[in-house]
Parts: structure tokens; sequence; C-alpha cells
């Protein structure tokens, strides 16, 4: 590694070990770190809260452009974190450890996505090094609680009338590791929702059979939605539709018996059983037809069950369309952002839906196109997993992906 690279693998790893995972994130810390480095690159910064005690902050670094009339252009990371087990590590999750036999760095958030704000600001330094000047002011933001649904973050964020006199034009955020030598790239996220089904039914001794007992009632829906779940899964392994593009729901918890200081009371049979679901929805599928579904088929009250749907974020942007940003050339800054990938030396895979749910989707809400895309080639998807890392090589790699993306995207003159 050359001097310059070992000093952006540092960079990489002082991130890393500010610990911005949940339940605390270090917003503080974060902010700390990134304010001095934006700063020694001559940006400016501005730092945004959309809580009372302004203990979330969002922070808005800017390279100016030439041409402050354009559009500009958005570069998004989060700042949070999921938590870590560390005893499930080979390395400590907030240690940054870079291993000299394989050059990974293992650290929380080193996949998702802590190496984005680090490779954006690098990508920066090299641009201006190389005396490069934007037609088109872009835009850094590091924004908090992505990872529990951005609710003080990116949705606030995009309200606010600073989101609006930003005019942007184009936005880039995360995406997800490829397994192969092609980049991926993401121009939707699914729908996040989430299910409570509650069973009631009759109590009784644990040695009497009887119909209509609560846990039963609950097992008999848990086997409706298991089918449901087979079926579009079965598309998935087939090989038919991508992970994004079909419903997921998946049971996260199931509650029910009689507590006892030992576990449970084991000759009782309780009146009352719930169980939870995450369920994703690709953003073009027909919403009132899984409502009808949830209502008829998975939770009929006739059954003795009720349900409860918490449905998060927006469905339609401010022109009532689905959430997806164009990959055609309907879509000038999709030729763009395809011409800058190619013109590094990179190649693209398929454009997919998020299998997952990110700030993006807030931003598509207002209109605005955004593509997911973290350049992470040939490394395993270990987001939100044990022993997350990425290659040192890579991380490095994606630093010139950048340059030549934030070249493109902030001289594109549409
Ligand atoms: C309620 S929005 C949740 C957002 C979260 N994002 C990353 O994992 C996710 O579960 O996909
Ligand atoms: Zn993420
Ligand atoms: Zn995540």
């Amino acid at each position: 590694l050359t001097e310059l690279e070992s000093s952006q693998i540092r960079r990489f790893q002082d991130y890393l070990r500010i610990c911005t995972a949940h339940p605390s994130p270090d917003y503080a810390g974060a902010s700390a770190f990134f304010l001095p480095y934006a700063a020694s690159l001559g940006l400016g910064a501005t730092t945004l809260h959309f809580t009372p005690c302004k203990s979330k902050p969002l922070l808005l670094l800017t390279w100016p452009g030439t041409d402050p009339s354009l559009p500009s252009i958005l570069l998004n990371s989060h700042i949070d974190s999921v938590p870590a087990e560390p005893e499930h590590w080979i390395h400590p999750p907030f240690a940054a450890h870079h291993d000299p036999a394989n050059g990974r760095v293992y650290a929380r958030g080193a996949q998702d996505d802590k190496c984005l704000p680090i490779q954006y600001l690098e990508a920066i330094r090299g641009l201006q090094a190389a005396g490069f000047a934007p037609p088109r002011t872009v835009h850094i933001s590091l924004v908090p609680d992505e990872e529990i649904g951005g609710e003080d973050g990116h949705e606030k964020f995009v309200q606010s009338e600073e989101f609006r006199a930003l005019n942007v034009g184009f936005m880039l955020d995360e995406g997800q590791a490829s397994l192969t030598d092609e980049y991926r790239v993401f121009y939707g996220d699914r729908l996040v929702w989430k299910l409570i089904v509650k069973a009631t039914g009759a109590p009784g001794h644990g040695s009497r059979m009887f119909d209509g007992a609560a846990v039963e009632n609950l097992m008999d829906i848990i086997e409706t939605v298991a089918e449901f779940r087979e079926a579009q899964f079965s598309k998935v392994k087939a090989g038919k539709k991508g992970p994004g593009e079909v419903v997921s729901v998946n049971p996260v918890y199931m509650n029910a018996g009689t507590p006892s200081p030992t576990g449970f009371v084991m000759n009782m049979q309780p009146s009352e059983a719930e169980v939870g679901f995450d369920i994703r929805i690709p953003p073009t599928e027909d919403i009132e037809q899984i409502i009808r579904r949830i209502e008829e088929e998975w939770a009929p009250a006739h059954k003795n069950l009720t349900y409860q749907l918490m449905k998060k974020g927006p469905v339609r942007d401010v022109a009532g369309r689905p959430l997806v940003t164009q990959t055609n050339e309907s879509n000038p800054w999709w030729s763009v952002f395809e011409h800058a990938i190619i013109s590094s030396g990179g190649k693209l895979a398929k454009p997919e839906i998020l299998s997952s749910t990110t700030d993006a989707r807030f931003v598509r809400q207002m209109g605005v196109p955004a593509l997911g895309f973290s350049p992470m080639i040939n490394t395993p998807i270990l987001l939100h997993d044990h022993n997350e890392f990425l290659e040192d090589k890579v991380f490095l790699r994606g630093i010139e992906i950048y340059q030549h993306l934030i070249r493109a995207l902030s001289s594109f003159k549409g």
C-alpha cells in the first residue's frame, strides 16, 4: 500500500472505531470526526437537527460547484449501525482490526455503510489533487437512525426547507456487496411492514384435547403464511425473481404460555398467543391485494384472530408514482452513472430492487432519482452479520470508482 492508501485505510478504521451502533449510537463522536475532516478538504459543513434535544445530528458537507444554478448531487450514508454480539466475532467488532494476512478490515459497519463517507471524501481529495472543479455542487449527507426507520433522520430531512434549498437532482445511497466481479446497483427499496397477529381461544387443562385453543389458532395462521412464503421463496430459488422482487414474510417472534418461576406452566393451554412478522413488499406490488390477503386469509376474525398492521414509509412519490428510479434512457442520470462505472473499468450487474429498506425511499418520494450503490465486488454479503468485513483493496478501489462517479455526475449538463 502507498502512504496515501495506508492513510485512507486508517481513516476508515478511525471511523469504524467510533461506536455508532444502536441502541446508543455515538453521533457526537461521529460529528467530532467528520467536521475537522471536511474542513481539511475545504468543504462547507452544516449540522441539522430534527429532534428537540439535538441528540441526532445530520451532517451536511458541501463541495460547492462552479455553476450553483444547476441541481446538485447528493451522496448519502447513514452514521448508525446495528448492534454486534462480540462473542461471535473473531475480532472485536469495534476494533477495526486490519488483518495483514488477507487485507480484511473487520468491524460492525465495514460494509453497512461506514465505508461510504470515507470513500466519498477520499474521492474528493483525489479529484481536488487532479485540479478538478465540479460544475454542480456536491453534497454529502451523514444521517442518523437509518437502521431504525429514519423517522428522526432522512424522513424529516427530505421534508425540510434545508433539503429543498439543496435543489438535489440526483442521489447516490448505499447498496449491497456483490459475490461476483459485477457491481450491484439498486433502483428501488421494498416497503417494510410489521404485522402482529393475536389469537385467542379457550383455555384448558394441558391434558385435554379440544378445538379452538389459542395456540392451535395461531399455528393455523402460521401455516397459511408459511405456504404463501414458500410460494414466493420458490420463485427466488428457481432464479425467476430476485430477492427484492417478491413479497417476503418472516416470523420474527412468537409469544404464548403462562410463565412460571421455572419457565412455563406445562399443564395449561393458554388463552392468548401472538406472532410477529416482518413483511417486505416490492414497490410495484398491488398493496390492496396484500391488505385483503391479511384481512381475509391470514388473520380472519372468524378464527378468533385480531391483527395490527404497521405500514411504515412512503408508497408513492409526490406525483403518485411507485418509488422506483428508472434505469433506462428516460432517466439521463442512469446513463451518466452507467458510463462512469464502465469508464472506471467496472462491470454492472442487472439493476435490482434492494431486498431490505433504506433512506433512498424518502428521496424518491420527493421525485428525486436515487440509486443504491456500494462498490463492493467479490465480497460476501455480511451486512448485519457476524464478522462483517471489507477487504482493503476493495475499499480502495471504491475510492477510484467514486472519483469517476463524482466527476461524471457533477459535470453532467442535463
Ligand atoms: C422500518 S425501516 C427499517 C430499515 C432497515 N434498514 C436496514 O436494515 C431495514 O430493516 O431494512
Ligand atoms: Zn445500511
Ligand atoms: Zn443496515
